[in-house]
Order: C-alpha cells, then sequence, then structure tokens
C-alpha cells in the first residue's frame, strides 16, 4: 500500500512526483534516516559548494590552482590508508553502468572484479531511474534479482557475482522530489543514504561493504564531509566505524592538487582513487576557463598520453602507493561495434592499448564500459599484473609538477571536430532528459562527462574565437582552411542536428528542440556554465 503524501510530509520528508510505486523503499524509518543526514550535513555542503565558487572566481581573475601551503604536513607525513579489505584487494577489472535491472545483472554476471552501480554519470536522474536503481540493488544485494526481457529472456545471478560498488550523485546535484524543512534535499544523500539504509547491514554482515565510488570531489573538505556522513550512517545503523569504504575519482583539476589530502580526510576508509579522465577533461576546461593559453584542442586529439593528462594519472598512482591504496585507471571510451569486423578489431585494439599503458604504469585495475570488454581489459592486466595489485610498484621516478598538471595541449580543431561536439552535445542531452543516461553515439560511449567536454569546448572555442586581436598558436581558433568559428556556424550546425535528430528513432528523438534550445542558451551565455546537467535537470520528470 502507497504511503499517502501528507503522511510523509508530517513525517519527516515531504515528497514530489509519484513516489506510491516505492513504498518499501520510502518507508517512515528510511525518509526520517534521510531527514537526520540533511539537517547534519546540508549546511557544509553549501558552504562547499560556496567555497568553490570563490575558488573559481580567483582563477577566473587571472590566479592558477596550486598545491596548498596549509596542508603541506599531510603531504609530506607518513600515513597509510587502513587496510583494504579482501573482497577489494583485487580489482583488476571493474564493469560500470548505469542502475538498470537487466544491465545491473549483466554487469553482475560479467567476469569483472567489481561492479560500479552509477547512479552519476550514466544516470539520467528523474525520480524513476534513481528509485527503480535503489530497488533493483536491493534485489541485488539480496541476490534475488531477476528480469525477463520484452523477448522473453530471463536473467538471474551467477554463481560468482562482482563486488558491488555504488557511485552516488556528486555534491552539487539537488534531488527536488525529496524536501526536508522544506529544503531540496542534495542528491548525493539521497542515492548513498536510501542505499546504506537497505543494505549496508547485509553487506557489513558478508564483509562486503557497504562500498562505494565519490564522484567530483574538488577538495579534501568536500572529502571530508563524505567521512562525516558515513561515519554518522555507520552510528545511526549501528555498524562498525570505518565499514564503509570508499574509492574517490580524482576527475576535477583541483582535486589533483589534493590527492594526500583526500585520501588522508579519508584514511579510515578509503581504499584507493580512481583516474576520471573525462571528467577530469570537462573540470581542466572550466577551471582554466578564463586562460585563453589553455585552451584544449578537439575531444579526440586529448589523449591520456598528452602532458597534462599522463602527469595527473602518474601522480596519482605514485599517491596512492604510498599511502597502500589502489590507484584504478579509467574509462576508455570505445565500445564494441556490431556487424562490422575491421571496426570492432580496430576498437577493441584501442581499449587494449589504452589498459597496456595504465597496467604498466603502475595502475591496480581499470575501468570497462561493456561486458564484451572485460576479457579485453582481463587479458592484458593478467598477462603484466600477475599479482592481484600492484600496490609495491611505488613509482617513486615521477615528479609531478604544477606546471605538468596545467600544462596546455596543442592541437588543433577540425570542421569533424568541431562538428562532432555539436552533435555529441545534443543527441546526449536529449537522450539525458529522455531518462537515458549513457548511450551510443558513433559507436563511442557517451555520458554526462564526455557531453560536458563537447558542450564546454563549444563554448570556448566559440567565445575566445569572437575576440579580435588575441591569438593563441597552441590551439589555432580558426579551421585549417582558415574558415572562421563563429556562432552562426554553430547556430546552423545545432539546427541542423536537431532536425535530424527529430525525424530519426534515435535516444532523445522527441527531446530534440528542447535540448537545442538549452545547448544554444548555455553556448551563447557569458560565462561558461559549471554543470550541463543543473539547468537541465529542471526539464526532467
Ligand atoms: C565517464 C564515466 O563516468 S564512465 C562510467 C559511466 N559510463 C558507463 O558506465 C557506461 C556503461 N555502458 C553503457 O551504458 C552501454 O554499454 C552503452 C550505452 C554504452 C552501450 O549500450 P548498448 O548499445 O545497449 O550495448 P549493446 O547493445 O552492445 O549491449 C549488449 C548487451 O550488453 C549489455 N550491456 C552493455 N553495457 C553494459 C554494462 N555497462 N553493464 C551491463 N550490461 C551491459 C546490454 O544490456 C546488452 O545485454 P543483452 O544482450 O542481455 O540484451
Ligand atoms: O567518471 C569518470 C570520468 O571519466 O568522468
Ligand atoms: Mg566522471
Amino acid at each position: 500500500m502507497a504511503v499517502p503524501q501528507e503522511r510523509l510530509a508530517t513525517g519527516a520528508v515531504a515528497t514530489h512526483g509519484d513516489t506510491a510505486p516505492y513504498h518499501r523503499l520510502l518507508t517512515p524509518p528510511a525518509l526520517a534516516f534521510l531527514a537526520g543526514l540533511h539537517r547534519r550535513f546540508e549546511p557544509r555542503r553549501r558552504a562547499l559548494l560556496a567555497a568553490r565558487a570563490e575558488r573559481q572566481a580567483a582563477w577566473d581573475a587571472g590566479q592558477l590552482p596550486d598545491f596548498r601551503a596549509d596542508t603541506r604536513a599531510m603531504r609530506e607525513g607518513d600515513w597509510r590508508v587502513a587496510p583494504v579489505p579482501a573482497a577489494l584487494r583485487d580489482r583488476r577489472v571493474e564493469i560500470t553502468g548505469p542502475v538498470e535491472r537487466k544491465m545491473i545483472i549483466n554487469a553482475l554476471n560479467s567476469g569483472a572484479k567489481v561492479f560500479m552501480a552509477d547512479f552519476e554519470d550514466s544516470s539520467a536522474p528523474t525520480l524513476a531511474n534513481q528509485l527503480d536503481g535503489q530497488q533493483n540493488l536491493i534485489d541485488a544485494v539480496a541476490g534475488t534479482i531477476a528480469y525477463r526481457s520484452p523477448d522473453g529472456r530471463d536473467y538471474t545471478l551467477g554463481a560468482d557475482p562482482a563486488v558491488l560498488v555504488v557511485r552516488p550523485r556528486g555534491w552539487h546535484l539537488p534531488e527536488r522530489h525529496l524536501e526536508v524543512d522544506g529544503e531540496a534535499m542534495a542528491g548525493a544523500l539521497v542515492d548513498f543514504g536510501l542505499f546504506a539504509f537497505h543494505n549496508a547491514r547485509a553487506l557489513q554482515a558478508r564483509d562486503r561493504g557497504p562500498y562505494f565510488y565519490l564522484p567530483k570531489l574538488e577538495a579534501m573538505e568536500e572529502a571530508a564531509l563524505w567521512d562525516g556522513v558515513m561515519a554518522h550512517a555507520e552510528a545511526e545503523l549501528g555498524l562498525p566505524r570505518g565499514c564503509m569504504k570508499v574509492t574517490v575519482l580524482i576527475e576535477t583539476l583541483p582535486a589533483a592538487f589534493q590527492m594526500h589530502e583526500i585520501l588522508y580526510a579519508l584514511r579510515e576508509r578509503a581504499v584507493g582513487l580512481n583516474c576520471g579522465r573525462w571528467d577530469y577533461i570537462f573540470s581542466y576546461l572550466k577551471t582554466l576557463r578564463a586562460h585563453r593559453d589553455r585552451l584544449l584542442p578537439e575531444r579526440g586529439q586529448v589523449q591520456m598520453t598528452v602532458p597534462f593528462l599522463k602527469a595527473y594519472s602518474e601522480l596519482l598512482i605514485q599517491t596512492c602507493h604510498r599511502r597502500g591504496a589502489f590507484a584504478m585507471g579509467g574509462m576508455a571510451a570505445q565500445i564494441p561495434i556490431k556487424g562490422d569486423e575491421a571496426a570492432n578489431a580496430a576498437a577493441l585494439e584501442k581499449v587494449r592499448a589504452d589498459k597496456l599503458r595504465e597496467v604498466k604504469a603502475g595502475h591496480d585495475g581499470t575501468w570497462v564500459a561493456h561486458p564484451a570488454l572485460v576479457p579485453v581489459a582481463q587479458a592484458v592486466f593478467d598477462q603484466h599484473m600477475p599479482g592481484p595489485n600492484q600496490l609495491d610498484v611505488l613509482r617513486e621516478d615521477v615528479q609531478v609538477t604544477r606546471e605538468q598538471l596545467l600544462a596546455p595541449a596543442c592541437g588543433t580543431i577540425t570542421r569533424e571536430g568541431f562538428d562532432n561536439n555539436v552533435e555529441v552535445a545534443l543527441r546526449y542531452t536529449a537522450a539525458w532528459l529522455d531518462g537515458q543516461g549513457c548511450v551510443p553515439i558513433h559507436h563511442l560511449m557517451e555520458d554526462a562527462a564526455t557531453a560536458e567536454i563537447a558542450r564546454a569546448q563549444l563554448w570556448q572555442w566559440l567565445h575566445y574565437a569572437a575576440r579580435p586581436g588575441e591569438r593563441n598558436d597552441c590551439v589555432p581558433l580558426e579551421f585549417a582552411d582558415g574558415a572562421p568559428i563563429d556562432m552562426a556556424l554553430f547556430d546552423q550546425l545545432l539546427a541542423a542536428h536537431a532536425h535530424r535528430l527529430r525525424h530519426s528513432d534515435l535516444p532523445g528523438a522527441r527531446r530534440a528542440d528542447e535540448a537545442a534550445a538549452l545547448l544554444a542558451d548555455l553556448t551563447h551565455a557569458d560565462a561558461l556554465g559549471a554543470f550541463l546537467t543543473l539547468p537541465a535537470y529542471d526539464h526532467l520528470p
């Protein structure tokens, strides 16, 4: 029986939208738990978001990120994170994916060591997606999850499922369907809170966590906030302190300057850091948006081998291994290509090369986006990492400087690269508005992070190209044939792609015009918006 709205409102949390199907999830005790998280931690979350804006204002005024003077002792001191639990000591291949029922089962059965269930980059946070996802995970933790596809195929869990790790939303996103004292809750606290409330005890009893991936952190204080949230949750749920373990994505440029500090803030529960390369590229663009000498060339030219990305990944490995934490690699965007053997072999080869670079650099494991890529990544790690991890590879040879982390990557902008950014930004946004947080476009996985790169680059190229008299020889702001990069071209391509999408059967076709209007606003705006998903969230059901 559905819990009536009024009861929820007078109990702990007021709900909006059709929450009736979720009465087993949004029970009064679960809502009271969420309300406790909100009341205790929301003021700090807001203060930390305001601190982000202050730092960005300084960078916009000409300063550049740097290592912190006030935390030198943490960087130089001799300390290690708490021991890594047995279930996470071999993480050579981790599959990621949205919290959709069939995909959860496929991911858990994929042969990967870990499945990262994603409420974040690959999820469009509609009420239904987030709450169905929670219900699916309850069933997965119970081992009872099952699914029958429309064509009659049955899915159940196999004998040796992957270890579950859950990624809640980042600190910036609200969840307007759940309100405490008239304030929207943080998406992060809703995702974390519901999962922990319903599953933490069962997972802890099996020595399986609960385990989390933490996205988009920008400072050690944000890591400390997560530590406080988890310590509080452990106490409330009667769990041993420190049983909730976390792997932090280093996927913002500011966080790359605070890797030791972030591990230190979470040292009772941190088991590793991960190179979230796509958001990291986006964050490089956003953080340095006022610095004309640090534009980036088109997306295809910003590979992990360019100096600023190589420096960041090596610093991550060195930092982690000095502290006894895992240094996880990231996501290659290629996915299998059906019906074209040669193209498929070429895509798989790119994934293989990426994983080979990672394992040789000292990473302890990596991410794949699709079950067919598990054996590809596993073969590379099995061959080059005979033990369960390579924590003993200390990379003391690595000397990464501030300049290396900030070094611009030179290259070009081609018409194809510009057009691809317009197409990807539009098609992804439209799919997201239609409830799909991850889609294949031209045989690449596109999610919130990759789409952010596309739309941030468009803004940067167009706004800088419009300023006459300023040059950037590292990334020339014109096409190779000398044709201009300008808003007229952007508007024309956006209209053409919206027209094509509207008349297709591709994901998001029916939201093409809304997505185009949103992108036009973001791209014409005087300032580069912090997140595409913030204005887009107002359009979600
Ligand atoms: C930047 C970052 O944050 S990266 C992390 C976030 N991104 C992700 O996690 C990407 C996850 N990947 C995906 O969502 C999908 O692979 C896509 C959208 C890229 C492609 O999906 P599709 O076009 O459906 O792939 P495809 O048709 O080849 O799928 C074949 C089968 O594999 C399954 N599958 C594909 N990807 C996954 C996955 N990541 N996890 C579990 N199952 C998967 C499909 O459900 C399908 O199952 P079925 O045969 O039982 O019907
Ligand atoms: O979350 C991962 C990323 O690359 O972004
Ligand atoms: Mg990311």
